[in-house]
């Protein structure tokens, strides 16, 4: 490499380092705030963003001063992740929008819910056990209504002047809006990530219809006709989650063939006398199983496993990297556990972002994230793939009564339990950051926020709100992601590419059989392959990474539509008499 080139090398060098030093700092001010919630700590957060934000502007401009034209990839590589900037130059902007996004997070994590007696309801674990537990229509409608009553109208003003400095933010780096920056994160040419998981979505929509159709048919046999027609959109409180975005929790209600022996373990592991930290000990010994590796001391140490009583958290589940240097490695889990399945199931999606830092802490400070967020948010669900196959429970001891591959009665109900979390969430997964792109951009206003959302949500789900909604209203407010400034497109792409990857490392590990029978554990092969890719980071495009994992260089839903086909042929056959969709 040339002078200029080996002085550029160098200037990266340090920046690297001093970066890594500052998200380190950055981490441990954030966690602090998520772990106890207070004015003290959420200022120090807001003092650590515009430090971080005024190094990484200053940065920038000392980066675009290098001819980087003649230099290799790598080096061109980093110097546009560090000349890309959303922050505006104005101090008291960038300290206002960390200030606004302390506020959001707070008023979502310690809002609460009162009953007329006087006892208030928290959304986690109280109003979410509702949704999840209750069968009793007006009880569902009460939890429903009160979360959004207590988080959305506090919301909704300052979500709207948040909107509007990130936009300036964005604007005065030449960008049209916040939205071109987070889809930014996918590096697709001429922005056309929207257009790729459009096309997406069209192949599953069939898929999903199909089980919209089903389940709406068993809602209605469960409800009452008078609650729940059999066409046209379905009430969204009845699907046993608060934003009905995965229904697992009413299997119960819609299992195909109720006398098949239980496939979910909840009661089980209550029974066995599972607590949150023998679910973690779970959770790792089948990521070690692969040759993947164990969770550190410190992060036994210093996670936080469970809803603390004497102080407010943020309860909603996150995996934590504190960008020490490899060998110091610190890495951490905050979750307020449940002994439950659903809770095993995060556990594991938590710690699949755990596993990803610790094979890329080796990388430079620049390429430790994922291919894409997407390639995060899919490495723990994809071992749960394989961790919720009966076969695994049954080695696990979780589940008894069954003997080896069983009928096909149980294989659909199997398949079901699985699309209610996987085929569910779909829209849902797709929906989130259309509403919030076209909120960036101005195509929907203030004014329009929620009946925006509403259509959104009757448009790609077919559902509906259980009692009528106004623009008053700010129900997007009442899902984490939205306060908290999450983007969540990331989690459609995962849940289609995880069953690439799972199908990619169930070849690997030589199994035979259809995919949703498939357990990799204790396959140091499959291990292997999904540690190559884990292991390049952010270093390069993520198509490359889908290339070392899968061989294809997609998005590519042929996979999660393989492994749900026995199923899709069977709710065709029980949705001959149905009328299909909702519009
Ligand atoms: C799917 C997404 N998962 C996550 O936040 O970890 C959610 O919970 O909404
Ligand atoms: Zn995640």
């Amino acid at each position: 490499s040339t002078p200029d080139e080996e002085k550029a090398m160098k200037w990266l060098e340090e920046y690297n380092e001093e970066l890594r030093q500052r998200q380190a700092k950055s981490a441990e001010a954030n966690w602090a705030q998520s772990t106890n919630i207070t004015d003290e700590n959420a200022a120090k957060v807001v003092d650590v963003t515009m430090e971080l934000t005024k190094w990484s502007l200053k940065k920038m401009e000392e980066g675009k001063k290098f001819d980087t034209s003649g230099f290799s990839d790598d080096v061109k590589r980093q110097f546009g992740m560090i000349t890309k900037s959303g922050s505006s130059s104005d101090e008291e902007k960038t300290r206002k929008v960390a200030e606004i996004g302390t506020e959001l997070e707070k008023i979502y994590s310690t809002s609460t819910a009162c009953l007329p007696s006087g006892t208030c309801l928290k959304l986690d674990p109280d109003l979410e056990g509702i949704l999840a537990k209750s069968r009793d229509y007006d009880r569902l409608t009460w939890a429903w209504l009160s979360w959004r009553d207590a988080v959305g109208p506090p919301m909704k003003d300052k979500y709207a002047e948040w909107v509007a400095l990130m936009n300036e933010g964005a604007q005065e780096n030449g960008y049209a809006d916040k939205g071109v920056i987070w889809r930014g994160a996918y590096e697709m040419p001429n922005d056309t990530l929207e257009e790729m998981v459009d096309g997406v979505w069209e192949k599953v929509k069939p898929l999903y219809t199909q089980l919209h159709a089903y389940v709406r048919r068993k809602l209605s046999e469960t409800y009452g006709e008078d609650k729940v027609l059999t066409t046209g959109h379905i009430p969204a409180h009845l699907f046993g989650n608060m934003w009905a975005q995965q229904w697992n929790n009413i299997y119960d209600i819609v299992v195909p063939f109720p006398d098949q022996p239980a496939i979910d373990v909840s009661d089980t592991m209550v029974e066995q006398g599972y607590d949150p930290l023998r679910m973690f000990k779970t959770a790792e010994a089948f990521f070690v199983s692969i040759g993947l590796r164990p969770m550190p001391q410190t992060f036994w140490d210093k996670s936080m496993i469970t809803r603390p009583d004497d102080r407010e958290v943020v309860c909603h589940g996150s995996a934590w990297d504190f960008y020490h240097l490899p060998g110091d490695t610190d890495v951490r889990i905050k979750m307020c556990t449940k002994v439950n399945q659903e809770d095993l199931q995060t556990i594991h999606h938590e710690m699949g972002h755990v596993e990803y830092y610790l094979t890329y802490e080796d990388q430079k400070t620049l390429y430790r994230g994922g291919a894409n967020p997407g390639f995060h948010e899919a490495v723990g669900d994809t071992i749960a793939l394989s961790v919720n196959t009966p076969g695994h429970l049954k080695k696990i001891g979780l589940l008894q009564n069954i003997e080896g591959n069983q009928g096909t009665e149980f294989q659909i109900n199997e398949l079901l339990k699985m699309a209610l979390s996987k085929v569910a969430f779909l829209p849902f997964g797709l929906l989130i950051d259309k509403w919030r792109w076209r909120v960036f951009s101005g195509d929907i206003t203030p004014d329009k926020f929620n009946t925006e959302w509403w259509n959104l949500r009757m448009k790609y789900q077919g559902i509906k709100p259980p009692v009528e909604r106004t623009d008053e209203d700010f129900d997007p407010g009442a899902k984490y992601h939205i306060p908290s400034g999450t983007p969540y497109i990331r989690y459609f792409f995962s849940f289609v590419a995880q069953f690439q990857f799972q199908q990619a490392l169930c070849e690997e590990a030589g199994h035979d059989g259809p995919l949703h029978t498939c357990d990799i554990y204790q396959s140091k092969k499959a291990g292997a392959k999904l540690k190559n890719m884990l292991s390049m980071g952010e270093s390069k495009p993520w198509p490359e990474a889908m290339k070392a994992i899968t061989g294809q260089d997609k998005l590519d839903p042929s996979a999660i539509l393989k492994y749900f086909e026995p199923l899709e042929k069977w709710l065709r056959e029980q949705n001959k008499n149905e009328e299909l969709g909702w519009e």
